[in-house]
């Protein structure tokens, strides 16, 4: 969309009717070309908008806002017979409402440009044929081939072909990513390279594209606690104004000058600050990968102080291999371990689950389906593999068994799983998973950003967890938790006046992510749970996306503060101390009045395209 063409557009026809019919009434006025009443009847037609909203305002919302002022003043003006500087000040008001609706329509239209849009039609594979389908009549399962170039219309899985695929538009990241069969497309991204035929898997109103948009849209309606803050500051101030301006006219009886306290006193830009800010910021957000699900996060995050990570999946890569099997039982061999591992840990989608069972496979090892399954959080799974009971866990898991732990290699860093087959332990799994890249630089950001407590939680051992919070640089950490120990955690901290996010990648994370005052789900391929339960996503599982949800957030609220205190705060002061020096008419007044509608206009929008660092 041109950035002009919003200001002329159909939607503000009628206001840009009305300050053309006021405007050339007061010249003719002014000229002495037309008597009193056309003037009168000209404005009456400009105010007959503002009456109506502010009507609107007064019986369904119970409020007084700006329009409520000015046809106060534009009565006052014609009472008082100032018919000329009610008019005047009448055009430039319906010229400031005008300025107004018209940018926040502006800041909207900018938001869906920077967020793009999904092809509204698919090429789709039916019967031998290619048909173009709408993609409103797409199906789960139809075929679609998209070739070099183009977007994606639909989130699903490459069935065949291969090409590199720009997924900027939802991650943020601008790295083209090679897809092939087997790995997932997602609507809204650009195929750049290559051709693919993709399977289509979610319906086109659940894509990950889908969400990002209605997430934006929703973003505005939960509110910052600042914005209820400044209604309710707005509320207590009106009757204190009234009262103030109805003392200045029982001293003075100057009508002009009450018309131009009444255009300064208007608490209307109270209302105008946040909502905007708080656009711009999730839609910039949103462009780089990160997902703020409304403005309260965005304040709440910029308040942070502690922010508690968990580990595997989160700070390390949560793509853990087994390292070396230390056999204990020396009847057995290794082969025969892993098998029973495997089979113990084939129904589990622990990460830890896939690394014995990756190991199991590397081996090219078969293993059978147990009898009978079970999860025990934070410990392991028990399992009933031919006739056995096995256990498969950590050290606490067996001890709790009533199992002895033999003298084993003790690896530090490794996480130690231990295998039991009927209370004996025959060997020990040693499992080791990387350290995200990014996570040292992300700590130090975070600490430039005002973060000064970093602490790592995790259900792994002492040692493990001492040797990953080591290399990583992070001084504070909590091992061997059960997922409800994560809670009561983020409870102690909470307690002691600590504001606390929590940032995780599901598995057992969401009640957590609940329980933080901002919970931060990591990456698209997360859990759906996680996804649910978080206010935060981030799209990509980089960690640096972390420092950066808590840099945008906190330029957020420094410009929120910024457009309540110098924008509405300082203008009006100095406006309602001139007007009573009387160094300003009324006209004079409402032609400044429009500067701080504009600059907090351009001090939110601004957020969509400065460099924001921290
Ligand atoms: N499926 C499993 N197979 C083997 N061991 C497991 C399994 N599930 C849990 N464990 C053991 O229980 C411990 C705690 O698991 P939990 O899922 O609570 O946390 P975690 O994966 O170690 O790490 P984090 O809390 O950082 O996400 C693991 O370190 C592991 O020793
Ligand atoms: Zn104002």
């Amino acid at each position: 969309m041109k950035k002009a063409s919003v200001f002329f557009s159909r939607t503000f026809l009628w206001e840009i009717i009305r300050i053309i019919t006021v405007g050339t009434a007061c010249l003719l006025f002014f000229w002495e070309m037309i008597p009193l009443p056309v003037l009168l009847g000209a404005m009456a037609f400009g105010l007959y908008a503002l009456l109506k909203t502010a009507l609107n305002d007064l019986v369904k919302e119970r409020k007084v806002g700006t329009e409520t002022f000015i046809t106060i003043a534009v009565i006052i003006s014609v009472v008082g017979a100032e018919y000329l500087a009610g008019a005047v000040v009448l055009m430039i008001i319906l010229i400031a409402e005008y300025i107004a609706s018209a940018s926040g329509e502006r800041a909207r239209a900018s938001i869906k440009e920077l967020i793009g849009s999904v092809p509204k039609t698919a090429m789709v594979k039916k019967d031998g044929q290619v048909v173009n389908t709408g993609i409103d009549d797409l199906k789960v399962g139809d075929v679609i081939l998209v070739r070099a170039g183009e977007k994606i219309p639909v989130d699903g899985k490459v069935v065949s072909g291969s090409g590199s695929v720009n997924q900027a538009p939802i991650t943020g990241e601008s790295r083209p990513e090679e897809k092939t069969p087997g790995s997932e497309a997602f609507a809204g991204t650009i195929l750049e390279l290559g051709a693919l035929d993709i399977e289509m898997t979610r319906p086109g109103n659940d894509t990950v594209f889908s969400r990002i948009i209605s997430l934006v849209e929703e973003a505005e309606s939960r509110q910052a606690p600042i914005e209820k803050y400044t209604d309710k500051v707005a509320s207590y101030l009106i009757p204190v104004v009234f009262i103030f301006v109805l003392a200045v006219y029982i001293i003075t009886r100057d009508v002009k000058l009450i018309i131009a306290l009444l255009i300064f006193t208007s608490p209307a830009e109270l209302g105008l600050a946040t909502p905007l800010v708080t656009i711009a910021a999730i839609a910039r957000a949103a462009r780089e990968g990160i997902l703020i699900k409304g403005g309260l996060y965005l304040e709440e995050l910029a308040k942070i102080d502690t922010i508690v990570f968990d580990k595997t999946g989160t700070l390390t890569a949560g793509s853990p291999a087994v390292n070396k099997v230390e056999i204990i039982e020396d009847t057995k061999n290794e082969a025969e371990l892993v098998r029973l591992a495997a089979a113990a840990d084939r129904r589990s989608s622990h990460p830890l689950a896939k690394a014995i069972l990756n190991y199991a496979e590397s081996l090219s090892l078969e293993y059978p389906e147990p009898s009978s399954f079970e999860v025990i959080k934070g410990r392991g799974v028990k399992a009933d593999i031919e006739q056995q009971i096995i256990l498969l866990g950590n050290k606490a898991f067996m001890v709790e068994n009533g199992i002895s732990i033999p003298a084993t290699r003790v690896n530090l860093a490794d996480t130690a799983i231990y295998l039991a087959a009927d209370r004996k332990i025959l060997g020990v799994f040693y499992i080791a998973d990387s350290i995200r890249k990014g996570a040292a630089n992300m700590l130090r950001e975070l600490k430039i950003a005002g973060i000064n407590k970093v602490i790592m939680l995790t259900g792994d051992n002492q040692e493990t967890a001492k040797h990953v919070s080591e290399q990583i640089g992070i001084s504070d950490y909590r091992a061997n938790l059960l997922p409800e120990d994560k809670i009561s955690t983020i409870k102690e901290l909470q307690a002691s006046g600590a504001k606390v996010a929590m940032v995780g990648d599901g598995i057992n994370d969401a009640p957590a992510l609940v329980q933080a005052n901002i919970g931060i789900a990591m990456g698209i391929m997360g859990t759906e749970a996680a996804m649910e339960a978080a206010d935060i996503v981030l799209m990509e599982d980089k960690l640096e996306k972390v420092a950066r949800a808590r840099a945008i957030s906190k330029k957020a609220f420094r410009t929120i503060r910024e457009n309540i205190f110098v924008g509405v705060g300082v203008v009006h002061v100095i406006g309602i101390t001139l007007v009573l020096l009387k160094i300003l008419g009324p006209v004079q007044a409402a032609a400044i009045h429009l500067l701080p509608d504009t600059l907090v206009f351009i001090n939110s929008i601004k957020l969509l395209k400065v460099k924001i660092r921290d």
